[in-house]
């Protein structure tokens, strides 16, 4: 059973609580970490748990939902191994996993409806990395992440 861990801010509550049940009920192990209502919020507090579980190998995926899906990622891509993307069609849902083996999700609440965020985040879930070609530009993300000074990188 694939973990997925999942959170939102105010802007994606909804959307995230209803998608949480969706994938527990499509067999996925899903632990909720919040935000609990529309209540405003700041999305790096939740951000920052979503994508410090991926990095630590605690959950195998992670979705993130704020209103568009842009800060968030910035948040998750300072975690090492993380590897997160804005993503609001299925092109970019599918070439995201085959090419760039993106283990966090970061969606546009504010931009997308509730049927298109199940269809993307199912088919993000169900498509695999392609490996091959893109290994190499893996490693080399790899690299840069534990340079010990950035700008030598
Ligand atoms: O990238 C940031 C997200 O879209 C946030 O959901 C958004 O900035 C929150 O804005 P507000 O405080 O106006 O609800």
């Amino acid at each position: 059973m694939m973990k997925v861990c999942i959170a939102s801010d105010h802007r994606g509550y909804h959307i995230k609580a209803r998608l949480a049940q969706a994938l527990a009920q499509n067999g996925f192990e899903v632990s909720d970490e919040g935000t609990d209502s529309d209540e405003p919020v700041d999305y790096p507090d939740y951000a920052k748990i979503v994508a410090g579980k991926v990095s630590r190998h605690e959950a195998e995926r992670g979705i993130l939902i704020c209103g568009t899906g842009i800060g968030t990622c910035i948040v998750a891509n300072k975690f090492p191994g993380v590897r997160a993307a804005s993503c609001y069609d299925e092109v970019l849902v599918e070439i995201s996993r085959r090419h760039n083996n993106v283990n966090v999700l970061c969606l546009p609440g504010d931009l997308i409806g509730d049927r298109q965020i199940d269809d993307l985040v199912l088919k993000w879930l169900a498509t695999d990395f392609d490996g091959g070609r893109h290994e190499n530009r893996l490693k080399k993300i790899v690299d840069i992440e534990n340079s010990p000074n950035l700008a030598d990188a």
